[in-house]
């Protein structure tokens, strides 16, 4: 049984380069500010605050919220790349996170590398690493750049191996940020096939994203996240109505693409 449960989570950034008595007293100053200062009288940002929600199977969860109010940084904790500083997260089935391009990637080793890499990573049998290779292959279609290291990639190039690579095996969970949507129209068609694909064998999808309308297409659920703090969690049109600004949301409404 596929579950995401996260139970009270708050996460605290300590800010190394700021840390003069200026800058600290502007920040600490503003009323509801993010900032405070941890036990040995660093700077903090409070980047997630007191976050609680489960999601069950068949549970398509969207987060939005203005920049910097905690969406990348609480995919990331569910993904596991940072530790709740307060709180706790319980999660059952596999879990597939396309969060960042590079994530996970070796970028001084060449495409066939990382792929052979991420399939003894993941136990797989040499004959299901030569299956997903060709799958892979075939699906990110660089040519000869498989060959070539990743660090000497374009952007698009490195978006498709990475796309490639995350969603060629079905996942419980699909963790996802935006980047997802970006690239070249041409292989748009293809990825976005892919991903509905994937998406549609899985439980439980997690989905930031800026655009009201693709909201609306992959959730049927959202939080809104204001300053790291959870300000409304509901059907997308009932959060949208307080969300958007007004003419946004009778455009959405009218059934108007919403970028
Ligand atoms: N590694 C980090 N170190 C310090 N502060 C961080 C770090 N990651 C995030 N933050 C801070 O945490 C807050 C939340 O950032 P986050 O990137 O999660 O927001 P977001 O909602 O994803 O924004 P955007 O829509 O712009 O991508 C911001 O104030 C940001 O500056």
């Amino acid at each position: 049984m596929t579950y995401l449960i996260a139970s009270d989570i708050s996460i605290g950034f300590s800010l190394y380069h700021a840390q003069t008595r200026s800058l600290k007293k502007a920040l600490l100053g503003k009323v509801s500010s993010r900032f405070a200062t941890d036990e040995k009288n660093r700077l903090s940002v409070q980047a997630l605050k007191n976050i609680s929600f489960s999601l069950k199977a068949g549970d398509r969860l969207g987060l939005v919220g203005a920049n910097g109010s905690g969406k990348t940084t609480l995919l990331r904790t569910l993904s596991g790349i940072y530790q709740p500083t307060k709180g706790s997260l319980s999660i059952e089935g596999k879990v597939i996170s396309l969060l960042d391009p590079e994530q996970g990637m070796n970028t001084d080793l060449t495409g066939r590398e990382n792929i052979w890499l991420r399939g003894y990573y993941l136990g797989l049998s040499k004959a299901q690493i030569v299956r997903l290779e060709q799958d892979i292959e075939e699906f990110t279609d660089i040519g000869h750049f498989m060959d070539m290291p990743v660090r000497s990639y374009s952007s698009g190039m490195v978006i498709r191996l990475a796309f490639g690579m995350a969603t060629s095996l079905p996942p419980d969970i699909v963790l996802m940020d935006e980047w997802i949507l970006a690239g070249d129209a041409n292989f748009m068609g293809k990825a976005r096939k892919r991903v509905e694909g994937m998406v549609a064998g899985a439980d439980i999808l997690v989905l930031a994203s800026h655009s009201p309308s693709i909201m609306l297409e992959w959730t049927n659920r959202l939080i809104w996240l204001d300053n790291g703090e959870i300000r409304a969690d509901g059907p997308p049109m009932d959060v949208f109505a307080s969300y958007l600004p007004k003419e946004d949301f009778e455009a959405l409404a009218a059934g108007h693409v919403v970028g």
